[in-house]
């Protein structure tokens, strides 16, 4: 589909490839190694806020080009005289049974100063998962088959009512952007202020390393009920459906308060084996192995001298990811219902590349320092401006 022509009675617009795929997959990585549960059920989302709340302030860094053109675009197509504030970003993953009816963007009184929305496709329709068109209601285009990169903008009034069908399989992600003409609605004042407060303390060095959120977070069941008992927490069933579990050395049991789980050092486990390596706690260990995922065989290359061992499990310690496993997923289909990707795109493969896991460790540790160092560089401007902007620095 190319470009939709302004037409006054549905002021859209349609975005064909307007984000690189590096793009689509640096964001799909910060998504899966850092949601939380969404406002609906079967929806998780990752906001700026969640981010610089659980010491991952730097990510932001990779959205700010991506802000910046959504918003020169939209600006320019609806010929906006006045500059617009962005009021929220966020990445937003709906799992099967997630849907939505008829709407459009402004449609609760809390919600009026919502005038332009972005929406960018993050995956494909067909190939990261079924259902999940977007319909609008009258004029063209009328429907959108996501693809990776397309982006759809449109007023946030009931001149672009719409809807999106219901998810089938698969994880539909997106990037999802509301524009204000009101100042006092914009997410960078209240972003920059979180961030001064967050990065005032601590070295660079310590910076980088995640900091879970409160268990509750992270726990997904269907009924949004935080029921203990007929959910799961994100983070160990987001490894699990790539077939890892950890392993708390410390003393956990399963008796022991979730949140404290969610501190405490792991080991990565894959079958029965387990990687000869700690790491701080199970949202270092998931950002690692997402990394792991995003990059690949591109991390195959700096691999040479690595020598990390992969030990076998003894029965005590197998024992003991049981009783945790019982108690943080519980019902293992599930979690896999939620986040297992397309049955066709499964990978069968159950060996344990610890090679290439342990490349990532050091790769994952590369890419945050920067982007940390990218982060404390650039927030002296975006406090001066009163704006999250690229700032340009000389090298
Ligand atoms: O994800 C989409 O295609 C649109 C989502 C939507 O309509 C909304 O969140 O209000
Ligand atoms: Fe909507």
């Amino acid at each position: 589909m190319s470009e939709v022509e302004f037409e006054p009675q549905h002021p859209r617009l349609f975005i064909p490839n307007c984000l690189s795929l590096q793009e689509c997959r640096e964001l799909e990585f910060i998504h899966k190694s850092c949601c939380t549960v969404g406002y609906r059920p079967n929806v998780f989302s990752t906001t700026l806020s969640h981010l610089i709340a659980t010491n991952s302030s730097h990510f932001i860094i990779p959205f700010v080009p991506i802000r910046e053109r959504l918003k020169e675009k939209l600006e320019e197509f609806f010929k906006c005289e006045y500059e617009l504030f962005i009021e929220f970003t966020g990445l937003i993953s709906w799992s099967k049974g997630a849907s939505i009816g008829w709407h459009s963007d402004d449609n609760r009184p809390y919600l009026k100063q919502r005038h332009f929305s972005a929406v960018c496709y993050l995956n494909t329709y067909g190939n990261d998962f079924s259902g999940g068109l977007f319909h609008f209601q009258d004029g063209e285009p009328a429907s959108i088959m996501p693809k990776a990169g397309d982006v759809v903008m449109y007023t946030a009034d009931e001149h672009n009512i719409h809807s999106v069908d219901e998810i089938t399989e698969g994880e539909r992600l997106t990037l999802a952007l509301w524009f204000s003409r009101d100042g006092s609605h914009d997410e960078d004042i209240k972003l920059i202020s979180l961030l001064s407060q967050h990065l005032l303390h601590g070295s660079m060095a310590d910076t980088y390393l995640p900091l879970p959120a409160s268990s509750n977070m992270y726990w997904f069941s269907q009924d949004q009920a935080s029921d203990y008992q007929f959910g799961f927490n994100i983070c160990w069933a987001r490894l699990r459906v790539l077939g890892y579990e950890v392993y708390i050395s410390q003393d956990s049991s399963c008796e022991s308060d979730v949140s404290e789980l969610l501190v405490k050092p792991v080991r990565l486990v894959r079958g029965d084996e387990s990687l000869d390596l700690e790491f701080v706690n199970i949202l270092h260990a998931l950002q690692v192995v997402h990394f792991y995922c995003w990059k690949g065989s591109a991390l195959q290359t700096k691999v040479s001298n690595i020598d990390t061992k992969l030990v076998k499990l003894t029965d005590i310690q197998r024992e003991k990811i049981s009783g945790l496993n019982s108690v943080l997923l519980n019902d293992d289909a599930f979690a896999s219902r939620v986040f297992c990707g397309m049955t066709s795109n499964r990978n069968g493969c159950n060996c344990f590349d610890s090679t290439g896991v342990v490349a990532a460790v050091a790769a994952w540790e590369e890419y945050v320092s920067m982007l940390s160092k990218q982060t404390h560089l650039q927030l002296p401007y975006w406090k001066m401006h009163e704006s999250i902007y690229n700032v340009q620095l000389a090298e």
